[in-house]
């Protein structure tokens, strides 16, 4: 199997219909598999504006209409697709939710963001998903041909214990769509994303929403791909758009024999531990 993978990273624009949203974000995938892309990837609440004023309106079952389209969109197009998120309803409860599909429709892993977003900064934003949504609790990886990979959802990006835990266990990609804001965008987006990638040597995606100034919440843009050296791969602004980047897996393994963190641990003094 080759260790070459194209990815493409949509940025996309998302408004109040979710119909549109759904149907923008159908588009892009056949867009991204027309330009090469075997991996396409969606940003957090693809189909909904993202506040936590919308979530409950916008939740939907899983399967349901949204992730079924993304289904039907991966499948017509022979891609793989990490739908993003969606919120998703079950038992009362609403979860902020990735599927991810592969190129026959088969639906390959489920991730209800774990961390929630809660933060209260001084002449910022403040922001509470906890009010209205609840974490998951598991760890989500699939296989590509190429790879495994490991996803997380936005403020997932910001537990560094997760992403080690993903690194232990294979992943050599971790995708976070995710909807930072112009407060912590400029300072820590693409720094975790660095951080992440150079901690773990690993090659590591963020897929954010197009930024839209009349939203309530205004999201960074600047979706991105880092490699394991840490260097940006592919990136952009904040407008819609998509981001392909072409990755090789072997170079995983080249960053690893040559800064060779795995055999230099101190595991008898230190270690990341799997609870769950
Ligand atoms: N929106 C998030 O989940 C996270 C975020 O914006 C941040 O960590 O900053």
């Amino acid at each position: 199997m080759s260790s070459k993978l194209r990815l493409a990273l949509v940025q996309l624009a998302v408004g109040k219909s979710k119909l549109d949203n759904v149907s923008r974000a159908v588009q892009k995938i056949k867009e991204a598999a027309s330009e090469g892309a075997q991996l396409v990837a969606l940003p957090e609440c693809f189909n909904c504006p993202y506040g936590t004023q919308y979530f409950a309106e916008y939740a939907e079952p899983v399967p349901g209409e949204s992730t079924e389209a993304i289904k039907e969109a991966a499948k017509e197009n022979g891609v793989y697709v990490v739908g993003g998120s969606v919120p998703e309803s079950e038992g009362g409860k609403v979860y902020n939710t990735c599927t991810v599909w592969g190129p026959k429709g088969d639906l390959l892993a489920k991730h209800r963001k774990v961390h929630l977003f809660d933060i209260n900064v001084e002449g910022g934003i403040c922001f509470r998903e906890s009010d209205v949504l609840s974490p998951g609790n598991s760890y989500t990886t699939f296989d590509l041909p190429q790879c495994k990979v490991g996803i997380g959802i936005c403020y997932d990006i910001r537990f560094a214990e997760m992403a080690q835990v993903y690194s232990k266990m294979g992943c050599k990609l971790l995708l976070y769509p995710g909807a930072f804001n112009m407060t912590t965008g400029p300072v820590h987006w693409e720094l975790l994303q660095k951080g992440r990638a150079l901690d773990n040597q690993v090659y590591v995606g963020t897929i954010s929403p197009a930024r839209d100034t009349s939203a309530t919440y205004i999201a960074w843009g600047h979706s991105t791909l880092v490699n394991p050296w840490a260097d940006v791969v592919a990136t952009t602004e904040h407008e819609e758009g998509i981001v392909y980047a072409d990755l090789d897996l072997d170079y995983v393994q080249k960053v690893r024999q040559m800064v060779p963190l795995g055999s230099q641990r101190r595991g008898d003094m230190y270690e990341v531990v799997t609870k769950k």
